[in-house]
């Protein structure tokens, strides 16, 4: 079967697969892998498919926000890809989790435009449990770096307009960090039933304005997400 938007054919898939954000990263991923190959480059996607102990795996990038995103997991999906996990980064919502920190997301709160077009308003985005906890314990395992689980939020906005979010609400409600696209991972892997989970890393706090505050580039940050795109490698080799 040829997916149109990621420009594959379904016969080049495994059954699981990394997703990210970046490009560049989906880069950085392969180049962890034995003899990746990178398939296709279409738009924000590009898809590589190579091995990681002895294990066979795609890595997509899935671009910013969840409209986009969702067109990649869907043909993923399509194409045969049973498992997937999203190495990510996202902002804090705790003191306890600064900078450079990870987090595994257990499940979104769907503030996001595209799953409520998908589903009815209290439908869970919801981590496949067992892969959340294989990939938490993976995680676990990493000297060094703050690791937490629970819930995450995924958004639309990512620079403020003039209405203000609610991020006390949700800081007070026990939400751990925000990022983009999970809510849209998780409510698309259920209708499909395919697994997902997550993994973020923290680069900065999520209730000051990204336009004062945001760099993503610092070397604790840089550490996490390295230490993260093995952590998911791992996970998926592991199952
Ligand atoms: O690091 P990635 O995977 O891109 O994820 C986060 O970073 C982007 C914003 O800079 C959004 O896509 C957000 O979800
Ligand atoms: O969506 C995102 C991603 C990274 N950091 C944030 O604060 N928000």
């Amino acid at each position: 079967m040829f997916l149109p938007v990621l420009k594959l054919n379904s016969e080049d898939l495994p059954d699981r697969a990394v997703v990210c954000g970046d490009p560049g990263r989906a880069k950085l991923i392969a180049d962890r892998m034995e003899d990746a190959k990178e398939l296709a480059y279409n738009r924000e996607y590009r898809t590589f498919v190579g091995t990681y102990q002895g294990v066979c795996i795609a890595v997509v990038s899935h671009g910013v926000g969840c409209p986009g995103a969702a067109v990649c997991f869907e043909e993923l999906i399509r194409g045969g890809v049973k498992t997937l996990i999203r190495v990510g980064t996202a902002g804090s919502y705790t003191q306890d989790l600064p900078p450079g920190s990870l987090v595994v997301s257990t499940a979104a709160v769907r503030t996001d435009g595209l799953t409520a077009q998908l589903v009815p308003e209290g439908f869970p985005a919801v981590a496949d449990p067992e892969l959340a906890l294989a990939l938490y314990n993976q995680a676990s395992q990493v000297e060094g770096i703050n690791t937490a689980k629970g819930i995450t939020l995924t958004l639309d906005v990512f620079y403020n307009g003039v209405v203000e979010f609610p991020h006390k609400l949700y800081k007070q409600a026990g939400v751990l960090a925000v990022e983009m696209e999970i809510s849209a991972l998780y409510t698309i892997a259920s209708l499909r039933g395919a697994k997902a989970a997550a993994i973020v890393a923290t680069d900065g706090y999520a209730d000051a304005d990204l336009a004062d505050v945001y760099d993503p580039y610092t070397d604790a940050v840089s550490k996490a997400v390295e230490a993260e795109m093995d952590i998911a490698l791992r996970t998926l080799a592991s199952l």
